[in-house]
């Protein structure tokens, strides 16, 4: 993505402190038009605070904070906006359809009710009351309601949770459909596949601040820790307890682990187990890759605490 054009969200040098405790430390962030960016980080990472931010929500103590080079209060960014957020409280008496009219009417050029439905995949729940719908169909909903003002960046905080495998599959194929179209999105996820399935760009975040920051091909390739998986009888907990194993499950028939010696593990586990089979390799995946680098970022900063 091209840094020459304009961004269309920037945060930089953003602090944000809630009494004693510093929530975002300098965090900086830039998203360009139809480009999709998942912002992932442990629970207290400062995710939900970056958003926050970007909507206009909150503001800063300080730093820049620009949503299409405006500031975020100001109505006329905001109308480029969709949101998603984790709690959506909403007037319950309120028909699903009555709620998508009402929140098309605040935007200048909305979709038509029934192509924001079908996008979301809720056509037929127009009729029903909101309050009566279950979680997932909720969730679905609310995924109408950001995209029916044709927003140009859509902010997705754990967009899919409580979604059924179909519905998340749905929401997928539409997140793709509305960035090939030019959107941008920010995700905010715990489901490190969907971050996979989707994102272009992964910004990992710990303690208010950016710790790593790339593709996801490029994060994998930043950790070293590679993934060994096998059919065999060595016990789980024994395997676990080698120094090269980094992690050690039992998946049905195998056994999965992951590793920063691959070499010295394989030969290992076939001096072990002449029986061994399906051995496989691999390079770590986004769940992998994202528990080493909080994990450094954890270490780091008891490192510093300890030479304090
Ligand atoms: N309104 C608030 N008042 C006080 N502290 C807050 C407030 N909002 C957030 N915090 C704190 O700021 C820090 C960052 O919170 P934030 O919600 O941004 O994290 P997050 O990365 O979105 O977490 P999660 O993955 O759990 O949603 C946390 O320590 C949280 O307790």
């Amino acid at each position: 993505m091209s840094n020459h054009v304009a961004p269309i969200a920037r945060l930089a040098g953003a602090i944000k402190h809630y009494g004693s405790l510093t929530a975002l430390d300098g965090l900086d962030l830039m998203l360009h038009r139809g480009e999709l960016l998942a912002l992932l980080g442990p629970n207290g990472a400062g995710k939900s605070t970056a958003i926050s931010l970007l909507l206009g929500l909150i503001r800063a103590d300080a730093g820049t904070v620009e949503l299409f080079g405006l500031d975020p209060q100001q109505l006329v960014a905001r109308r480029r906006i969709g949101v998603m957020l984790q709690a959506a409280s909403l007037p319950p008496t309120l028909r699903v359809e009555e709620l998508l009219r009402l929140t098309a009417s605040y935007y200048p050029a909305p979709r038509a009710l029934l192509e924001s439905a079908e996008l979301a995949g809720i056509g037929d729940l127009l009729k029903r009351p909101y309050a009566k719908l279950s979680g997932g169909q909720q969730r679905r909903v609310q995924f109408a309601m950001a995209l029916c003002g044709r927003p140009e960046l859509l902010f997705l905080d754990e967009p899919t949770v409580g979604m059924d495998i179909e519905a998340r599959q749905k929401l997928w194929t539409t997140i793709r459909q509305l960035v090939a179209e030019g959107c941008a999105v920010v995700l905010t996820t715990h489901y490190l596949e969907e971050a996979e399935a989707l994102a272009d760009r992964v910004c990992v975040m710990a303690r208010g601040k950016v710790i790593s920051e790339g593709s996801v091909d490029e994060l994998r390739a930043r950790v070293s820790l590679k993934r060994v998986r096998c059919v065999t009888r060595l016990d789980v907990q024994a395997v676990a307890a080698w120094p090269e194993v980094v992690e050690a499950r039992q998946e049905g028939s195998r056994l999965w682990m992951s590793t920063d010696a691959a070499e010295v593990l394989v030969r290992r586990l076939l001096l072990a187990d002449a029986q061994l089979s399906e051995l496989e390799v691999q390079r770590a995946g986004l769940a992998e890759a994202f528990t080493e680098l909080t994990r450094e970022a954890d270490s780091s900063v008891s490192d510093q605490r300890e030479a304090a």
